[in-house]
């Protein structure tokens, strides 16, 4: 696979006599990037860089062959235009819409649209993909953790984006599901074919996804790539 993730994210925090200092390149091939490192590392921070959350002090972020943020060339798309998918630790599920409502809601037009009969239909080979198809029209809170979990990236994987960035997804969860979602997930997300950048603490995240690792960590006062 050709790079799909070109990123250098510079950015300085400082509050309260601390700084904070942020530095970190990557050139991803690998279909699915693990991130790892120490707690309060900035791992969560390249997330939020891609997505555009928050904006670095310099660099560039470009997913495939797109450019999210350069700030050489003044370039920062807002959140909504970058094709991403990021998956909240809650999920952000709607809770006053169904299974099929909640994957349906990005293909509607406009705050108040309707889903035409063919959204539903998308929307429904969606969760059937997802292994929903039975719960279509149930809402959030009568699915478990797992059904959840499957329904938040049923959501973002309609809407086809260029990369799907999940943020410890599995930590959550209870071990026994935390396998099952595990092997679920990493069965799933091969079959999509998008790109995928996950923050984790567990080694075996990375084996049940066959990923590659990129570490971060500390050199002198500043977080920077270390292999
Ligand atoms: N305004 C600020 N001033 C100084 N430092 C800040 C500020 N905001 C965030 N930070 C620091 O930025 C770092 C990045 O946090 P981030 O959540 O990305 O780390 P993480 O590696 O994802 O941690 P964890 O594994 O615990 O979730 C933290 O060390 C945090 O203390």
């Amino acid at each position: 696979m050709a790079v799909w993730c070109d990123l250098h994210i510079q950015k300085t925090l400082r509050s309260a006599g601390r700084v904070f200092e942020f530095d970190v390149q990557l050139q991803a091939s690998h279909p699915r990037i693990v991130l790892m490192g120490p707690s309060g590392i900035g791992k969560t921070m390249v997330l939020q860089a891609i997505a555009g959350l928050i904006q670095p002090d310099q660099g560039h972020v470009r997913i495939g062959q797109t450019t999210l943020f350069d700030s050489a060339q003044k370039i920062n798309l807002p959140p909504q235009q970058r094709r991403v998918g990021y998956l909240f630790q809650n999920y952000a599920l709607l809770p006053h819409l169904t299974a099929l409502g909640n994957v349906g809601f990005g293909l509607r037009r406009g705050a108040w649209g309707f889903l035409s009969h063919a959204q539903k239909q998308e929307a429904m080979q969606w969760l059937e993909r997802f292994g929903l198809g039975a719960m279509a029209h149930q809402y959030p809170h009568t699915l478990s953790g797992g059904q959840q979990q499957r329904l938040a990236l049923a959501r973002l994987a309609i809407l086809r984006p260029q990369v799907l960035l999940l943020d410890e997804p599995f930590s959550a969860l209870d071990p026994h599901l935390r396998q099952t979602m595990r092997e679920e997930v990493g069965q799933l997300l091969q079959s999509l074919g998008i790109p995928l950048l996950m923050v984790s603490h567990d080694g075996q995240d990375r084996e049940a996804l066959n990923a590659q690792v990129v570490r971060l960590g500390q050199v002198g006062a500043r977080t920077v790539r270390l292999e």
